[in-house]
């Protein structure tokens, strides 16, 4: 299982949704990091230019990788795994025909979206466990009462430890 060789990752918001403010975005997505940093070793710094670790970016259809969106609906987003050779690895795309919003249920949670696309960005792949963050279809749950069910702990705590 592919896994990043170091603890010490960086992330770069490329580009914004037009559907929430720049400073929601900015908090959906630390907060969806600081999720698994609270249960391994892993610590995430922001960069503002350059290439980081995890590129952060909200594209629709064709959007210069092999797999372009679908329009609304489907596929919310997609990542890569950590790769020791392709730039791509842990870059995480946000399908930007989706509305996403800070916690209605009008359209999928960035903060939850991004927290399960994260755990992909990190080497996780689907969990069959209902309830899991890495389950792979997306149900609304409260953003203030999320958390890690135990086998998403027990997938990044196999690769990372605790
Ligand atoms: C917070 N949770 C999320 C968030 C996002 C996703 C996935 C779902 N999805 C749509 C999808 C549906 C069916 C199959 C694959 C993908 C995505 O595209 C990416 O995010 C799945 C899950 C399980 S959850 O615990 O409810
Ligand atoms: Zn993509
Ligand atoms: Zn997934």
């Amino acid at each position: 299982k592919p896994k990043w060789q170091k603890n010490k990752l960086t992330y770069r918001i490329v580009n914004y949704t037009p559907d929430m403010s720049i400073p929601e975005v900015d908090e959906s997505i630390k907060k969806a990091l600081q999720v698994w940093a609270n249960v391994t070793p892993l610590r995430f710094t922001r960069i503002n230019k350059g290439i980081a670790d995890i590129m952060i970016s909200f594209a629709t259809r064709v959007h210069g990788d092999a797999q372009p969106f679908d329009g609304p609906q489907g596929t919310l987003a997609h990542a890569f795994a950590p790769s020791p050779s392709s730039g791509i690895g842990g870059d995480a795309h946000f399908d930007d025909d989706e509305l996403f919003t800070l916690g209605s249920s009008k359209g999928p949670v960035l903060f939850l979206v991004a927290a399960h696309e994260f755990g992909h960005s990190l080497g996780l792949s689907h969990s069959d466990v209902r309830g899991a963050l890495m389950f792979p279809t997306y149900s609304f749950t409260d953003p203030d009462s999320f958390s890690l069910s135990s086998d998403d702990i027990r997938g990044i705590q196999s690769l990372y430890g605790l």
